[in-house]
């Protein structure tokens, strides 16, 4: 590409990249404006910091055409001065549910290719994403963490652009003259994450006035600060609730089984939970801890009623049966200790 003045959009994208350009990179380009732009920046930072860059396209064959695109990403790609594009096919079968499936698979191969590499994997997610990512926690209610939205850095994934708004890597890419693919999945309503973004979002800011994707990218960045402190905490209190003495094996009975059918028996029990110091922690503390613990234990699909009913058992005993959870766990007080088992299996 013939060396030019870069527009006021595409520098932006530029500092924004040199700002966590730290090691080898590997850019995540799908051929939307996104990731065509952080492409073209992580080109242009790797050339004067002297580091090792890559990109990786991943073809997951649900469209028609899909191959064609992602050969028309890779020669922008080599356009930029990459040395190495690598296209990976990932093949679906037809009956997976395609988006989720397509995005672990995309994942694993990401994560591969930078981890060969010892590079970290640049993806090109917003300011515009970070605000859909938490109002979409906001509506599932399920806390500070999925307040929190996406890290700018977590383990190898590395995000750029989230400060850095849609409309200003979308200017990048017009700057450039770059030929953008426009996922029609970001638009399709039945995804509620397209519906966000072409309705709620815009709606919001059409009603609250503008700022509203910045301020719920504030949020997140505040609510991570707090979710990450309290997960520290946490984890104190989780080392210290167990590191008493563990209860002899307990006798749990199976609630999930017709009456005729169940029996109970002895069944080696988890780490168990000391209520004591359990009750006096703080509430916030206790929630986490009796969730990690669970989900320690083997239960699955755990809710807040589900930690409201075992910290019922700690705060507010007197002398409840056990609470039965998904995933067949069962919790029972004993004494000062809280344990739990993996279900019986009923007696014929
Ligand atoms: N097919 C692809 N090949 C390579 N990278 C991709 C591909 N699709 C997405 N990416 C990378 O992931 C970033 C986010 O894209 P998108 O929001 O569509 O994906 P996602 O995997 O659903 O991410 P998330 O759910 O974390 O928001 C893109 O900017 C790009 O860096």
């Amino acid at each position: 590409m013939a060396r030019k003045a870069l527009g006021p959009a595409t520098l932006q994208v530029v500092q924004a990249v040199r700002a966590m350009a730290e090691r080898p990179i590997v850019a995540a380009v799908s051929g939307g404006g996104d990731s065509l732009a952080l492409a073209f920046a992580v080109a242009e930072v790797a050339r004067k910091l002297g580091l090792d860059h890559s990109a990786v396209t991943v073809d997951h064959g649900l469209q028609a055409g899909s191959a064609e695109r992602a050969r028309l990403v890779q020669d922008q790609l080599l356009r930029f001065g990459y040395p190495d594009v690598v296209l990976r096919r990932v093949e679906l079968t037809p009956d997976a549910g395609p988006e989720a499936d397509a995005r672990t698979a995309r994942y694993r191969v990401l994560e591969a290719e930078a981890a060969e590499r010892n590079a970290d994997l640049f993806l090109g997610h917003t300011l515009d994403d970070q605000a859909e990512t938490v109002l979409l926690g906001l509506a599932r209610g399920s806390g500070v963490r999925s307040l929190a939205g996406m890290a700018p850095r977590s383990g190898r994934r590395v995000r750029p652009l989230l400060g850095v708004h849609r409309a200003t890597t979308q200017a990048c890419c017009v700057e450039l003259g770059l030929e953008v693919w426009n996922d029609p999945h970001n638009s399709d309503p039945r995804f509620t994450r397209s519906r966000l973004r072409q309705r709620v979002l815009p709606s919001l800011e059409n009603d609250l006035g503008p700022g509203v994707a910045e301020a719920l990218a504030r949020t997140a960045e505040l609510a991570r600060a707090d979710a990450d402190l309290l997960d520290r905490l946490a984890e104190e209190l989780h080392a210290a609730a167990t590191a008493g003495p563990q209860p002899p094996n307990l006798e749990v009975i199976n609630d999930e089984v017709p009456s005729a059918n169940r029996g109970s028996r002895k069944v080696p029990v988890g780490p168990a939970l000391n209520c004591p110091i359990l009750a006096a922690a703080e509430p916030a503390l206790r929630g986490r801890v009796i969730k990690r613990w669970l989900l320690d234990c083997g239960a699955r699909d755990i809710a807040l009623q589900h930690v409201r009913a075992v910290e019922s058992l700690i705060i507010d005993w007197h002398g409840q049966r056990q609470v039965q959870l998904p995933g067949m766990t069962v919790c029972r007080r004993a004494g000062d200790l809280l344990a739990s088992a993996a279900g019986s299996t009923p007696r014929r």
